[in-house]
């Protein structure tokens, strides 16, 4: 029984699922480590949602990531069955040279330990697990799966700033991200909409990072986010779009250092700053303080004014689509987010958004509205599995 274990490391949790590698891909088990270097806290459930484990750490046994994984380690060697062929890895930045995944070496994890000051919340802790698992299993295939890769198929020109040229070549340019999401909704469309799926598709990924994707044959064309993680739509705790001038007047007259501000774009700012309470949408829609009704009108504003964007970009719209956190779970911000929509004809039904349904577009509706769970996990696996079988 050959097995296929996915790591997803992120700010201060490992989330990590293991695959068998049957007729199809099937999920056995899923986990994560919370809490690292905080409160450790290790649960793991089975696939059909029975708790395996679920026990606190003291500080000091997870002070880290690369403690973490080792704590899975031990974990998946004594519990779980089977014989792992590849461990798949979400690294959230592959720059302009990756448009699919690939196996990682020592050469590899150079290359791409330079990205981290393009994504530091995220592509440092993506690195540290494979950096542990290369040092002590180095035949075992480990595989980065970037977030990057699916919108290495742009038109180039699209991912310029209007600055001079030549840093473009430098790789100062709009990559985008949540490209594994994006990639597993095009592929799912395909099979619940074939017809559709060919067509013209904005894709709002809302979770704590939220971005948005316009889709013209099943690949991506647009997308929200740029350079780093920090463009397009605002955040639980990160800005979105901001006019550059902004950050040289808080450089230049707040005196504030880099470091600095890198802390208030990626922690303190987004639905957390605006509102004064939380970064969790949850915590704002339950409540009733002026903040939290500014956080969320300007979020819901955004995302329109980012539907438009792609719509433009695709020249019309033949399908929206929620995922992710907020776009799968919550009918309140998906009913707000649809009246964005409907000055191009996208009309949703009221019992089949609050049912949650796949379809949750009225019939009258010219545009189709859809809410799609994502599987970024099950994306890499299926990568994972395709490169080493190659
Ligand atoms: N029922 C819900 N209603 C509104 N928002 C929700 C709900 N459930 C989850 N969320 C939001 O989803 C976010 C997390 O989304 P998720 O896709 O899991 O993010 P990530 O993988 O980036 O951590 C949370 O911050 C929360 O605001
Ligand atoms: C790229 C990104 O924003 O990822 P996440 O949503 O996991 O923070
Ligand atoms: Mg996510």
């Amino acid at each position: 029984m050959d097995t296929i274990l996915v790591v997803n490391a992120g700010s201060s949790s490992l989330k990590f699922e293991v695959f068998l590698v049957a007729s199809s891909m099937q999920r056995l088990v899923k986990g994560q480590v919370e809490g690292i270097g905080t409160a450790p806290h290790l649960t793991i459930k089975s696939a059909g949602g029975e708790r395996l484990t679920s026990e606190n750490y003291p500080l000091e046994a997870v002070p880290d990531l690369p403690a973490a994984m080792r704590l899975v380690g031990e974990w998946l060697r004594e519990r779980q069955d089977g014989r792992l062929i590849a461990v798949g890895h979400r690294v959230v930045h592959g720059g302009p040279n990756h448009s699919r995944p690939a196996r990682v070496n020592a050469e590899l994890l150079r290359e791409l330990e330079q990205y981290a000051p393009l994504a530091p919340l995220h592509q440092p802790n993506n690195l540290a697990p494979i950096r542990v698992l290369l040092e002590r299993q180095p035949q075992l295939p480990q595989i980065a799966c970037f977030d990057t890769a699916f919108h290495r198929g742009h038109d180039p020109m699209t991912d310029h700033y209007a600055i001079p040229a030549h840093y473009f070549d430098e790789g100062i340019r709009r990559y985008g991200f949540h490209g594994l999401s994006y990639e597993y909704i095009a592929g799912k469309l395909g099979e619940i909409a074939p017809a559709i799926s060919k067509g013209r598709i904005v894709v709002a990924h809302l979770g704590s990072g939220a971005s948005m994707c316009a889709l013209y044959r099943g690949g991506s064309v647009e997308s929200t986010l740029g350079f780093t993680a920090l463009d397009g739509l605002p955040m639980g705790t990160r800005c979105g779009q901001i006019d550059p001038g902004v950050l040289l007047y808080l450089l230049q007259q707040h005196g504030m250092t880099a470091p600095q501000l890198q802390d208030l774009l990626y922690k303190e700012s987004g639905l957390k700053g605006l509102s004064g309470i939380s970064n969790d949408v949850r915590d704002l829609l339950a409540s009733d303080e002026a903040g939290a009704r500014l956080a969320l009108d300007h979020f819901v504003h955004r995302i329109g004014l980012n539907a438009g964007a792609l719509t433009a970009a695709l020249g019309g719209l033949d399908a929206f689509v929620f995922t992710a956190g907020i776009g799968e779970n919550s009918p309140a911000m998906r009913a707000r987010i649809a009246k964005k929509l409907e000055w191009v004809g996208a009309f949703l039904d009221q019992a089949r958004n609050e049912a949650g349904d796949l379809l949750v577009s009225s019939d009258d509706s010219k545009v189709a509205i859809y809410v799609v769970p994502t599987d970024e996990e099950l994306m890499i696996a299926r990568h994972t599995l395709a490169l080493i079988a190659a």
